[in-house]
Parts: C-alpha cells; sequence; structure tokens
C-alpha cells in the first residue's frame, strides 16, 4: 500500500543516531548540518518547531548533498505537504493520527510516527506501519516498557527519542528492536550559540564509536 521511494528501516539503520534539531537561525542550518556529516551522520531530522525549519530543509539538501535531510514535528496532512515541497526525503512525527498515517501512505516519502503505547502501536500496524518513533521514550517507560513492547511486537523497530542522552543512548541501542536513538543532546546548545563546529563533529564521532564498539 505505501509506494515510498525510501523504507523507514533504512533511515534507522543509517543511524545509530539522529540529531533533533531546533533551527532558529537559517544562516546555521548549513554549516551545523556539514558539521554533523562530517562527524558521520547522514540523517538529519530538522523539526518543524520554527519559522525557518522548511527553508533549512530547502538549503541542506541543495547545499549539503550528502546528508538526508527530513522533517520532525510533523502533526498533520498539511505539515506532510510542506515538507515533500520543501524536497524533504522523510517525516518523523512525536504521535499518530489516522488522517496522517493516510495521507502519507499516498504520499511518496516515508513516515516514521510516534508511538508510546501497545494500542498506539496497533492503530499504526493496521494501517500498514512497522517502524516507529517511541516518543518520549524516558518520560513512557524507557527501556523497560520497549522490552514489554517487543514480547507481542517482534516485528516492530523503534527509534526512541525524548529523554535521550550520552549517558543512556547505548543501552537503548543494545535492545534487539532498537535500530536507532533519535535527540537533541548531540547538538548541545552552547556549541551551537558559539559556532562550535568542531565541536560538534568531535562530539558525534565520539557518540559513534562508542556505538560501533558495543
Ligand atoms: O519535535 C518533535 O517532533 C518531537 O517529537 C520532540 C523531539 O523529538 C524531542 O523533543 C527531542 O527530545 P530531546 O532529545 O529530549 O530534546
Amino acid at each position: 500500500m505505501q509506494n515510498w521511494n525510501l523504507s523507514p528501516r533504512k533511515i534507522l539503520e543509517d543511524g545509530p543516531v539522529i540529531p533533533v534539531l531546533v533551527i532558529e537561525e537559517l544562516e546555521r542550518a548549513v554549516d551545523l548540518a556539514r558539521a554533523l556529516v562530517r562527524g558521520g551522520i547522514r540523517v538529519l531530522e530538522i523539526t518543524l518547531r520554527s519559522d525557518v525549519a522548511l527553508e533549512a530543509i530547502q538549503r541542506i539538501r541543495c547545499e549539503v548533498p550528502e546528508a538526508l535531510v527530513g522533517a520532525g514535528t510533523v502533526t498533520s496532512a498539511a505539515d506532510l505537504e510542506a515538507v515533500v515541497a520543501a524536497g524533504g526525503s522523510f517525516a518523523i512525527s512525536p504521535g499518530l493520527s489516522t488522517s496522517l498515517l493516510r495521507a502519507a501512505s499516498q504520499g511518496e516519502i516515508p513516515l516514521i510516527p510516534g508511538i508510546a503505547t501497545a494500542s498506539e502501536l496497533m492503530q499504526g500496524l493496521e494501517l500498514g506501519y512497522d517502524t516507529f518513533k517511541f516518543f518520549p521514550a524516558e518520560a513512557s517507560g524507557g527501556i523497560s516498557m520497549l522490552r514489554a513492547l517487543a514480547g507481542p511486537f517482534p516485528g516492530v523497530r523503534f527509534c526512541p527519542t525524548g529523554g535521550i542522552t550520552g549517558e543512556n543512548y547505548l543501552d537503548y541501542l543494545a535492545l534487539e528492536t532498537v535500530t536507532c536513538v533519535g535527540g537533541s543532546w548531540i547538538v548541545p546548545g552552547q556549541f551551537l550559540a558559539d559556532r562550535d563546529w568542531e565541536g560538534i563533529t568531535l562530539l558525534v564521532r565520539q557518540t559513534l564509536a562508542a556505538a560501533s564498539t558495543t
């Protein structure tokens, strides 16, 4: 039923960390994307929480072709349409609604909807989705909730997001149903304010290196 040009699993497998980015100043978007790509992260989630988010997606798409840039905070079919128009390669939502899932199934870019309960997960499955954001991860039971969900739903894959940090991301990645984690911690606010692109690249390298040895 979905005829997407990219699979949500492939996006997650590109991880193991998807940075959740809130871009307030457009002129920093491209430098930030380059810093992340230099560190080894290709998949970037730009949240639709700022006025310049769609333009940031457009710019990164044109100027950092190595990146795979998509949108976060996609909560309606109208958001999804705007992301497609901006050239976003994928959409991620903090939750799910029937209208959003139906619209995305008919569109060309993949949607990774958010779930926090077994019932939401079942709604997603019913509409043909099997790869989800688990949000807000820490507040919704974290690792023990994911372990519990893996019992009845072993084939589902998750990208836990919300409360993931440098201290707990490896524990999440150790779970069989977790291919990737998402989070804002990978771009510390101070680094962004200081335009410390090298600092961001270094943090990404260290984060990925630790993940590859576990
Ligand atoms: O805006 C969205 O689309 C969201 O779903 C929320 C974000 O993914 C989380 O706010 C990130 O959480 P932190 O890594 O704890 O900062």
